[in-house]
């Protein structure tokens, strides 16, 4: 249940549906019954407002307003337009509504106890205004609980950005497959509650979609998570390697190189400037640290094969020598991580990365950039957060993790995650050093990169919410062994 649907294919795994025998009105049937019986399931009985659109969206309005009607709720339905302009499944359900129709007006809401929003879904075209965006205003005001049908009105299925306004709404009911706008940041502010429905959409729709964005959940990369097994040594279990920042900012190394050995990787290496051996060494025990000094170090320090996957970035300091040391990594063939000032770093010489890693590198590289880095590096690209991960991956030829409170993982190939697990306290200091940390110690166990960056996005998103109020990055790789715990 973890793809997601565009809004253009979900209209082609309706089609589907239906050129397989399922009517239209089956579904619109099925979809209104669904958000009818969520309402009496979840809500004290009420004076329903139901906001019918002229499309199929009020379609389901009209079918939700009958059950609910039925099941001896008091219902007002208002319709958007006129009632002779109605067509196909939706002017069918029309007609099977015996109540009265109203024509939407701005009062439409007042005095409701519960609005169900069925204005606009999937076929939202052009930014709300007029009556919709007054009723969206009035509904705010009042606080007056909202369910949205399919999508809150005015927000994009696709992106989750508001077109000119959007309910706010305390369940949104959706079928079949929940859709991208629902999990990037705009949709989940608007959205409440997700349900989920069934609506008579065979799973085989699947196979002629192939969707190619998902949820990040489990079920997505479980298969290829590496667990130790009988006859395992910390060799085999591969051996992560984290390039530490000069004597003033090496915490952020430490973390990430924490996170890696949690992580599961066999060894971690902390590759420390000598001036700041004293003060690694001295914070370190299970982490090793080595005297790492110039790009040429680096290099001839990754000619032990065994050291299979590299971080840079956390503390790093920006500039040329970081730039030479990402180009000796790149070069060395191990998995890379790249994070905060190695991206950075790159800033002005965006090319100069992606270059080395289509034209010589050779293993997987993952970029884990924050807005800020992401704008440095890819000045050009716009679009949703979906979009623009996708299109950076595309063009560095790496898995890119655009990171915030709804993570997007991409690959050059076009498969996207987005993660919904997050909770706020992971805004804090040093909580993206111990996210690259956790995808180098998985790349260390030679998890495949797209797979690495998503299960270690979750995880990451899982320790923070066992942990809860009063989180520091500390507490991240400590929270993993329960988190792996309760995975297994
Ligand atoms: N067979 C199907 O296609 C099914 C569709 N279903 C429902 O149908 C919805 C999609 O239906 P539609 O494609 O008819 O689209 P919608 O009903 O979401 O909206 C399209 C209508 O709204 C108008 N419109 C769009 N944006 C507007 C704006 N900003 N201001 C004013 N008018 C605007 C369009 O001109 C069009 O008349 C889904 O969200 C879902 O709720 C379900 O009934 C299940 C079956
Ligand atoms: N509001 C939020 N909700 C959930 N996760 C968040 C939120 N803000 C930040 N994060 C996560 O916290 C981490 C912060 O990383 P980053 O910005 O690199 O910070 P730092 O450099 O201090 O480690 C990222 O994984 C990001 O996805
Ligand atoms: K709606």
């Amino acid at each position: 249940m973890h793809e997601l649907l565009t809004v253009d294919e979900m209209s082609r795994a309706d089609r589907w549906a239906i050129a397989q025998g399922t009517p239209g009105l089956t579904l619109m049937e099925n979809a209104g019954r669904a958000v009818a019986e969520a309402v009496t399931a979840r809500f004290k009985r009420a004076s329903v407002a139901v906001l019918c659109g002229p499309g199929n969206n009020g379609g389901d309005g009209f079918v939700a307003a009958r059950h609910l009607s039925e099941a001896g709720w008091s219902v007002t339905l208002y319709l958007l337009g006129e009632r002779e302009k109605l067509t196909g499944d939706a002017a069918e359900m029309a007609r099977r509504w015996n109540g009265a129709i109203h024509p939407m007006t701005g009062d439409a809401v007042r005095g409701a106890g519960l609005i169900i929003d069925a204005i606009f879904g999937a076929g939202l075209s052009r930014p709300v205004e007029g009556v919709p965006a007054e009723l969206i205003q009035a509904a705010a005001r009042a606080g007056t609980p909202v369910v949205a049908v399919d999508m809150p009105s005015g927000l994009h299925g696709d992106t989750g950005e508001v077109l000119g306004a959007a309910f706010k709404a305390v369940l949104t009911v959706t079928f079949f497959r929940a859709k991208p706008g629902h999990y990037l940041l705009g949709g989940r502010r608007h959205c409440g509650e997700l349900l989920l429905r069934d609506i008579g959409i065979g799973e085989e729709a699947l196979g002629e979609l192939l969707p190619h964005t998902y949820e990040n959940c489990p079920s997505l990369w479980l298969g290829g998570f590496p667990r130790p097994e009988f006859g395992d040594h910390k060799y085999t279990r591969g051996h992560g390697v984290v390039v530490s920042g000069g004597m003033s900012t090496t915490g952020a190394a430490r973390l990430g190189a924490r996170a890696a050995l949690r992580a599961g990787a066999g060894l971690v290496t902390l590759a420390s400037p000598s001036s700041a051996l004293m003060v690694n060494a001295s914070q370190l025990t299970a982490v090793m640290v080595r005297a790492v000094n110039t790009p040429d170090e680096l290099t001839a320090f990754l000619e032990d094969k065994r050291r299979n996957a590299v971080l840079i970035g956390p503390g790093a300091g920006i500039g040329g020598p970081t730039r030479e040391k990402v180009l000796a990594i790149l070069l060395s063939g191990a998995a890379v991580v790249l994070d905060a000032d190695a991206l950075t770093s790159f800033e002005e010489v965006p090319r100069d990365l992606f270059v080395a890693i289509e034209g010589y590198f050779a293993g997987p590289a993952v970029l884990t950039p924050h807005e800020g880095e992401f704008k440095r590096l890819f000045k050009d690209i716009e679009g949703s957060k979906l979009e623009r991960a996708r299109a950076a991956a595309r063009r560095a030829g790496a898995i890119v993790v655009l990171k915030g409170p709804d993570t997007v993982i991409a690959a050059p190939d076009g498969r996207a995650a987005i993660n919904t697990n997050a909770s706020p306290e992971l805004a804090t200091a040093g909580s993206g050093d111990v996210l690259a940390g956790i995808i180098t110690g998985l790349l260390a166990q030679s998890m495949a990169p797209f797979e690495a960056a998503c299960a270690a996005v979750w995880l990451h998103g899982e320790a923070g919410r066992a942990f809860g109020p009063g989180l520091i990055a500390e507490d991240l790789p400590e929270m993993l062994p329960v988190v792996l715990r309760d995975l297994f």
